[in-house]
């Protein structure tokens, strides 16, 4: 014996029940349950094991091959069979559609048509063979016309399949709407923003990702047709050959010879746990047998350090490949209360701006189609995408998405991925893999073009991403926070990717991120946005530096105070806040007029801090509370607020903190000279 063996022996033998209820409570905790959960499951488990175990005992196995080979036994398990899988492949047919409706389409009563669809399940079987038979036997309300047709459905091997579908519709149907609900529609609206109509969608995007679903929702219908008896009996009778099903060969076999009827459940059983025991070894789309285990799930969500590969090189790709494309959006959501106006000159990146519910996924969703205008146009190039009389599909505007997650799609390889695009928009398999084959190589993965989606790391996967964004060659590119999932080494690997791609392609491009790096690297203006609408627009520089908003100034690090302009001053002229009294002294920008609004920013920096009134008189004391201190590298930055709810930053020394002995809600003085302070038109 060796070693190895001997110690499992003595380990087995030494597990005594101080052991045991270790390893137990190491199984709850690994499922994070708490332990007597497993005491009312494990009685469950035997309220259905021990009838079968009681049935499977008394079976006479010795006789076990003659009682299931009589001709009887063979014609109704021949028949089952037939007609099980015949009402499946109905149930499939009907019920996958009408889950999807169920679960996707936005119309008036489907709670109601979901209480119907679901009835068969509580109505007793022979209401619903009797509900079968008034309706199509030969006096029913459309049997009686079929009949006329010379169609006569009740008592026929039609009925049974009838019945079968009628009552095991409702278990696909309800496997596979909750399915689809939880899935969510993400990897559909990618795949309508890559070029794939509808029904590709359907046929290439939903089925797969609901496969294990449909597989065990199929699984319980045959099971459940298999199964089937009181609707038979009553719409189909009981003829050997034609409607006598096994479950009804079991019941009349009872009478006559229960051993025959013991063995025959044991097929039906068999039969039925087989198949329910084959879908469960489904494969999830995301995993295959074989494929060897990825350190992490990285289609979404913050990963981990940049590979070497994340940080490869992108591949210059020329001279500009598409025309620019320029961008128009005048419209409005009125039930989401937003109100765009909106340009993007062709080959221009546009940065969106805003705090949370601004409108920045609205806007991108205008552009894509996926959000319809109440009122207004929104024009991509010569065409106009959306607008009182006009509309084009989300599939058809040549507007690719790259969200925050990289949404591969888990049935598909890296390569088979990017090629999805011109696949779904016609290009032939080859050509597309070509295609996307260049378009991996061109943001440097291309060696990454057979993997499965779970072997790649979060930055890997976004790189696909990317170049599945750009196979279709879209005229627009929307970048929804597209590096706020990666990790910082990542991110500035898949920051510089991007840079190079929009440069090199011309491409026109709308990114929305809160970071100011992605505005400073890729974008050429900026948009903020604030409750649904534009509050400043321009070019990268100038909004940086002359914010007009506060969200504005918050991303560039200055402190902003907006009001009315006071001209006449020694040193040009202040700015008189709203709200007031608030009075800044600053340097005015020669464009300001009397009446118009200005603004005036200020660096943190430039704020000295005071608990008493300073000497000297720099020309602007203001008197704050403090909200918080923050770190910032060698300096705090200690956030204020004046009574009239202007909130202002500075940023100072450890050292002057510790000797203020500032902290959260101490009175305070920010002062800064009039010399820093710059004012202009807002
Ligand atoms: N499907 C929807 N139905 C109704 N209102 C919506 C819907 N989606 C968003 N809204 C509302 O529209 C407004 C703008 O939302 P939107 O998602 O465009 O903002 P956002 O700037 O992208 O925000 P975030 O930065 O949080 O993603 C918000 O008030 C939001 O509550």
């Amino acid at each position: 014996m060796t070693a190895t063996r001997r110690q499992a022996r003595v380990g087995r033998a030494g597990r005594g029940p101080d052991d045991r209820r270790r390893a137990g409570r190491g199984a709850a905790e690994d499922a994070g349950l708490p332990g007597w959960v497993f005491l009312p499951a494990g009685a469950a488990v035997l309220v259905i094991v021990v009838p079968v175990l009681g049935m499977l005992l008394r079976v006479p196995w010795s006789r076990f091959p003659a009682l299931v080979s009589s001709e009887a036994s063979v014609a109704a398990l021949a028949l089952s069979l037939r007609t099980s899988l015949s009402a499946t492949v109905l149930c499939v047919l009907l019920g996958v559609p009408l889950a999807l409706v169920l679960a996707r389409a936005r119309l008036p009563g489907l709670r109601v048509l979901r209480t119907v669809v679901l009835l068969p399940l509580v109505l007793p079987p022979v209401v619903s063979g009797l509900a079968l038979l008034t309706t199509l036997g030969r006096r029913g309300l459309l049997g009686s016309r079929l009949e006329a047709l010379g169609i006569d459905i009740a008592f026929s091997t039609t009925a049974v399949v009838i019945a079968q579908t009628f009552v095991s519709l409702p278990f696909l149907v309800l496997s596979l709407e909750g399915a689809a609900r939880t899935a969510g529609q993400r990897y559909e609206r990618i795949a309508a923003t890559l070029g794939a109509r509808p029904t590709t969608v359907l046929r290439r995007v939903t089925v797969p990702l609901l496969l294990p679903a449909l597989a065990s929702g199929t699984a319980l219908a045959f099971a459940r047709a298999l199964g089937e008896f009181g609707a038979t009996l009553t719409f189909a009778g009981s003829l050997q050959g034609v409607t006598r099903t096994l479950p009804l060969e079991i019941y009349l076999q009872r009478e006559t010879d229960p051993d025959a009827a013991l063995a025959l459940s044991v097929v039906l059983i068999a039969v039925a746990a087989v198949m329910v025991l084959a879908t469960q070894r489904w494969p999830r789309p995301d995993s295959r047998p074989g494929d060897p285990v990825a350190p992490a799930s990285p289609t979404t969500g913050r990963i981990r350090q940049a590979t070497p590969d994340e940080s490869s090189p992108i591949r210059p790709l020329g001279p500009p490949r598409v025309p620019a494309t320029p961008i128009s959006v005048h419209a409005s959501v009125p039930e989401r209360d937003i109100y765009l106006d909106v340009e993007v000159p062709g080959g221009g990146v546009l940065a969106v701006l805003g705090p949370n519910g601004a409108g920045k996924s609205t806007l991108l969703g205008l552009l894509s189609g996926l959000v319809r205008p109440g009122a207004g146009t929104v024009r991509i190039g010569a065409r106009t995408v959306a607008g009182p009389d006009a509309w084009v599909a989300p599939h058809a505007r040549r507007v690719s998405l790259l969200a925050q997650e990289a949404l591969l799609l888990p049935h598909l390889d890296a390569l088979g991925n990017v090629a999805f695009g011109p696949r779904a928009t016609g290009t032939p398999r080859a050509a597309a893999r070509g295609v996307a084959q260049a378009a991996l190589d061109r943001v440097g993965v291309a060696h990454l073009a057979g993997r499965r989606t779970h072997q790649l790391s979060g930055g890997q996967a976004q790189r696909v991403a990317l170049a599945r964004a750009l196979a279709p060659e879209p005229d627009v590119v929307l970048l929804d926070e597209p590096l706020s999932a990666l990790d910082v080494d990542a991110a500035v690997a898949m920051r510089q990717a991007l840079r190079t791609v929009l440069r090199e392609s011309g491409r026109t491009a709308v990114l929305v991120t809160h970071d100011l790096l992605d505005v400073l690297a890729l974008a050429d203006d900026v948009v903020v946005l604030e409750a649904g609408r534009v509050v400043e627009q321009g070019p990268v520089l100038e909004v940086l530096t002359r914010p007009r908003s506060a969200f504005a100034a918050r991303l560039a690090g200055v402190n902003l105070v907006a009001g009315s302009l006071r001209l006449g001053d020694a040193d040009g002229g202040a700015v008189v806040a709203e709200p007031g009294p608030l009075v800044l002294h600053g340097l005015v920008d020669p464009a300001c007029r009397p009446d118009e609004r200005v603004a005036a920013t200020f660096s943190p920096r430039a704020v000295s801090v005071h608990r008493d009134p300073p000497g000297g008189s720099p020309r602007n004391t203001v008197p704050v509370v403090v909200a918080s201190l923050e770190h910032l590298g060698e300096l705090v930055r200690v956030h204020a607020g004046t009574a009239d709810g202007h909130r202002l930053a500075a940023d100072i020394t450890p050292a002057a903190v510790a000797a203020l002995e500032l902290d959260a809600g101490a009175a305070a003085l920010f002062t800064v000279k009039a010399a820093e302070v710059a004012i202009f038109p807002a």
